[in-house]
């Protein structure tokens, strides 16, 4: 996974057909996908319930890209050397998720895995600042996590806005997950995001049987967001 800040949109299969994740991978990656992003809940961290690593290791066949596994879960670091086994690329916890964020970062990192820090909505960028060099991608809540399809929270681009600064030229992904569209996109970007989670605005409208509409949707959300790129 060789580093650059080229605009990547990640689809979010909470937004696909559960039945048929296989054919949705496929159809999303054929229509420009850059990253397949997974959220996992657990119904405690987050209160919804969705895939576990054996989910994770059934669809990494159909991933050509890059499987990057979003943890809603606490505590998380029981869990971290299974969602490695699956075939996850990043795997992404939560600076919320339990008192030792430190050590989870370092457990994801020992797999040999990309990891990623996620933060809420009510949570500082400040809360990150001592964790950097731990980090391969800052994932910045732009909803409160659990469910897909959520208005985006507008408050969220001053600390995107921090976190491009803060990171300099650090070879760290600024990810941006809830309520992206070709509307939300281009703040994002201009504050400073380079990796775009959309589910609803990539999913929306579309299916396997018009994949073409997925393209529609990347295209426009990646055109809106590299023309505003900082
Ligand atoms: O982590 C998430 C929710 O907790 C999802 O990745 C996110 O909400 C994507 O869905 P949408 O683009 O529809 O907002
Ligand atoms: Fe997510």
């Amino acid at each position: 996974m060789p580093f650059d800040r080229t605009i990547k949109i990640a689809p979010s299969i909470l937004s696909a057909d559960f039945a048929n994740f296989g054919q949705e991978i496929r159809a999303i990656e054929a229509q420009g996908a850059d990253w397949v992003h997974v959220d996992v809940m657990d119904g405690h961290f987050v209160p919804n319930l969705t895939f576990g690593p054996a989910m994770c290791k059934a669809i990494r066949p159909h991933i050509k890209t890059v499987m990057d596994v979003h943890l809603m879960i606490a505590p998380v670091d029981p869990y971290i050397n299974a969602f490695a086994e699956a075939g996850a690329d990043v795997i992404t916890a939560h600076v919320e998720a339990g008192p030792h964020i430190h050590r989870t970062l370092q457990a994801i990192r020992a797999t040999g895995k990309k990891s990623g820090l996620a933060l809420n909505p009510g949570t500082p960028a400040a809360a990150a600042a001592d964790l950097l060099d731990m980090v391969d991608v800052i994932c910045v809540m732009t909803v409160n996590p659990g469910f897909g399809g959520q208005k985006f929270i507008h408050s969220q681009l001053d600390k995107i806005r921090s976190f491009r600064k803060m990171i300099g030229d650090r070879p760290i992904h600024i990810e941006i997950d809830g309520g992206i569209t070709s509307e939300t996109a281009p703040l994002v970007t201009a504050a400073g995001a380079d990796v775009l989670v959309a589910g609803s605005g990539v999913f929306s409208g579309g299916s396997v049987d018009k994949p073409e509409v997925y393209g529609q949707n990347i295209a426009a959300i990646r055109a809106a967001a590299t023309a505003a790129q900082a």
